[in-house]
């Protein structure tokens, strides 16, 4: 759930680190976490803030304002966290008065932990941020040794968004230190800060293995669905017939109510069935003439909309025709690209591929066209 910031508290989000720990060829932040780059999900957890200021590295300026220009304010970063923030800090006018300073790498955090920081600052604490008492024994070693154990009762991992009141985190600032994180700095301005809860879920992605336990925690908090679709049309005469979009030269048509696109028609009730919101025939019913020969992108485009404006994205679609004629393989490609122009989803996640039914049953005696459709839908 998204939270709306009272007015007045601006985000800032750091990301100009080159994520060097991470590993894996590209920046962490721009790295995809189950199917969105970590920092699109990082923004949106801060959607709710009237001023957002992005901290980028001079290489990734290009990315993040095809991104996110317009949405957020996006200035350059520098050489440490602690100079990034302060070039975040300079980006912000006299309208906010606290600012939440977040790292871009931490996109798992939620509102719950959000909103702790900011009822601290709004019950008057100068700084806020959220933490978890550490619970595993702490040692001391040295060579593969243990050589001590530390008492941990007063011992707490630092999160982010760590909370400030603006105009005393920018006075932190400008005394110029560096420091791990800027509640060190407002401590060491003389800010009293306070301890918000912290949340598990919400790490830092910093070694490589973080990608996949960010995942397994987004995969606990997803809504995955499954939807299948099944339609047939029978021959009838004509001269061709459309299939998953492309119109084919054919020694006979297919009979329907609408153009008979038997693929798009499974598809489409694939989608419906994922969102339990029935078939093409309840939301366009035969019965109604102004469905009569029209073209079954009507329909896709109805179910694909309802699937987003429900929150849903595509995970993928796979469509298979089942027919003796005519010969689909050599249009495959064109229905692919066809169906997902339609859904507007980009290419490679959605299938389409034919089989016969080896001349056995209605399909095998050419009287009819079958098709079957799977498609998965993903709110994350
Ligand atoms: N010069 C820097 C360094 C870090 N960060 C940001 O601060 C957050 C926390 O830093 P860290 O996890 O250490 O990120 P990196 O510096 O990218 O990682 P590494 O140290 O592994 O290179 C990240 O969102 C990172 O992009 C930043 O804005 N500017
Ligand atoms: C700010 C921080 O995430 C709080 O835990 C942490 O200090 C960042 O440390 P890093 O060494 O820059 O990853």
């Amino acid at each position: 759930m998204r939270l709306c910031a009272p007015e007045g508290f601006a985000a800032l989000i750091t990301a100009a680190g080159r994520g060097s720990r991470a590993g894996g060829g590209q920046p962490k932040q721009w790295r995809h976490l189950a199917g969105r780059p970590v920092l699109d999900r990082t923004i949106d957890a801060f959607r709710g803030f009237q001023r957002i200021v992005l901290v980028v590295h001079p290489d990734d300026m290009a990315e993040a304002m095809a991104r996110y220009a317009g949405e957020v304010t996006i200035v350059t970063g520098a050489d440490t966290r602690t100079a990034s923030v302060r070039a975040g800090l300079a980006a912000l006018d006299g309208q906010s008065n606290h600012v939440l300073i977040h790292d871009g790498a931490r996109p798992l955090v939620s509102a719950n932990v959000i909103r702790g920081v900011i009822d601290a600052l709004q019950s008057g604490a100068e700084a806020a941020a959220p933490a978890l008492p550490v619970s595993d024994a702490l040692w001391r070693g040295a060579q593969g040794h243990v050589t001590g154990t530390t008492p941990r009762d007063d011992l707490f991992r630092a999160q982010t968004p760590q909370g400030f009141v603006l105009d005393r985190i920018i006075a932190a600032h400008d005394q110029g230190a560096e420091a791990a994180d800027d509640v060190e700095l407002a401590r060491q301005a003389g800010m009293t800060v306070v301890i918000t809860p912290g949340s598990e879920d919400n790490l830092k992605i910093t070694w490589p293995a973080d990608f996949a336990r960010a995942e397994r925690i987004l995969g606990g908090a997803m809504d995955i669905r499954l939807g299948n679709g099944y339609d047939v049309h029978a021959f009838g005469p004509g001269d061709h017939v459309t299939l998953c979009g492309v119109r084919m030269a054919h020694d006979a048509g297919l009979v329907g109510h609408s153009d008979a696109d038997v693929g798009m028609h499974a598809l489409t009730d694939a989608i419906y069935g994922a969102l339990a919101q029935g078939d093409i025939g309840r939301h366009f019913p035969p019965s109604d003439p102004q469905w009569k020969g029209v073209d079954s992108a009507i329909f896709l485009t109805h179910a694909a909309d309802l699937a987003r404006s429900s929150g849903f994205r595509f995970g993928n679609a796979d469509v298979t025709l089942i027919c003796e004629a005519p010969k689909i393989g050599p249009h495959a490609m064109a229905m692919q690209d066809r169906l997902c122009a339609i859904m507007q989803i980009e290419p490679g996640r959605v299938s389409v591929k034919a089989t016969t039914s080896e001349r056995l049953g209605f399909t095998g005696r050419r009287e009819g066209i079958a098709a079957i459709a799977t498609v998965t839908l993903i709110k994350d």
